[in-house]
């Protein structure tokens, strides 16, 4: 059955970028290695923040991505699946997970992993885990989150989305999370809301979500049941 993936993640540091000195981002680091952490996550956030301003613009609000983007963190973070053989398969055939099926509170997350596969999604109808291959060293893997969900005001849509285990070699994978300010209150747009769509989340602060989250689990219902109308 599925293993906890605690159990399977090796201390994932969390960095904050935003942090006030962010030469402490990785404690207990070596220095050579800090800078590449630094640098690695410096890049993939200031990528999450284009793509961010992309998808605003994307709904002819150019004139609102500044707005949206300004109001973010960051975090990076590090894990390591190990490929742990007396777990590769199941009785029942499944797959062992190395991280359970879950909907990201961020509003991008950025991923980049080693060349071993693992990353799957979920059809939107729920049906099938649909593996997805990385193209190369070269590639990051972009997936959308519930508060972007909420901010477009249901049109962009969070995959769920889990990590299965028991190939050939560990793998490893670092993503930074977009997020929401802490307190900021995550709205649609006034010109998202239209006679055709009407609002379907109240606003929320982002502190709020995320404590409502952390009590009630990942499944993909958790915006619905905290700020559906
Ligand atoms: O390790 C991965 O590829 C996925 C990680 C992930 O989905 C998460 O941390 O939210
Ligand atoms: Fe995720």
């Amino acid at each position: 059955m599925a293993a906890s993936p605690s159990s399977t993640l090796v201390s994932p540091p969390r960095v904050d970028l935003d942090g006030e000195d962010t030469s402490t981002l990785v404690r207990g680091t070596p220095e050579w290695l800090r800078e590449t952490l630094t640098s690695t996550a410096g890049e993939m956030a200031r990528l999450g923040r284009v793509i961010l301003a992309m998808v605003v613009d994307s709904y002819g609000l150019s004139h609102r991505s500044d707005e949206v983007v300004d109001a973010t963190d960051t975090n990076f973070r590090m894990l390591r699946y190990h490929n742990d053989t007396t777990r590769a398969s199941s009785s029942d055939g499944q797959p062992t997970v190395g991280l359970a099926a879950h909907v990201d509170g961020s509003y991008l997350t950025v991923l980049f992993q080693n060349d071993v596969d693992g990353f799957e999604l979920r059809t939107r109808d729920g049906g099938e885990w649909v593996r997805v291959h990385s193209p190369g060293p070269e590639s990051l893997l972009v997936v959308a989150g519930q508060p972007l969900v909420a901010w477009s005001n249901g049109r962009v849509h969070a995959p769920v989305h889990r990590v299965a285990v028991g190939g050939r070699e560990d793998r490893l994978s670092c993503g930074v999370f977009l997020l929401p300010s802490k307190n900021l209150v995550v709205d649609a747009p006034p010109e998202l809301v239209t006679v055709d769509a009407p609002r379907r989340f109240r606003p929320f602060e982002y502190s709020d979500y995320l404590r409502f989250k952390h009590a009630g689990g990942n499944g993909e219902d958790v915006l619905d049941r905290f700020a559906g109308i």
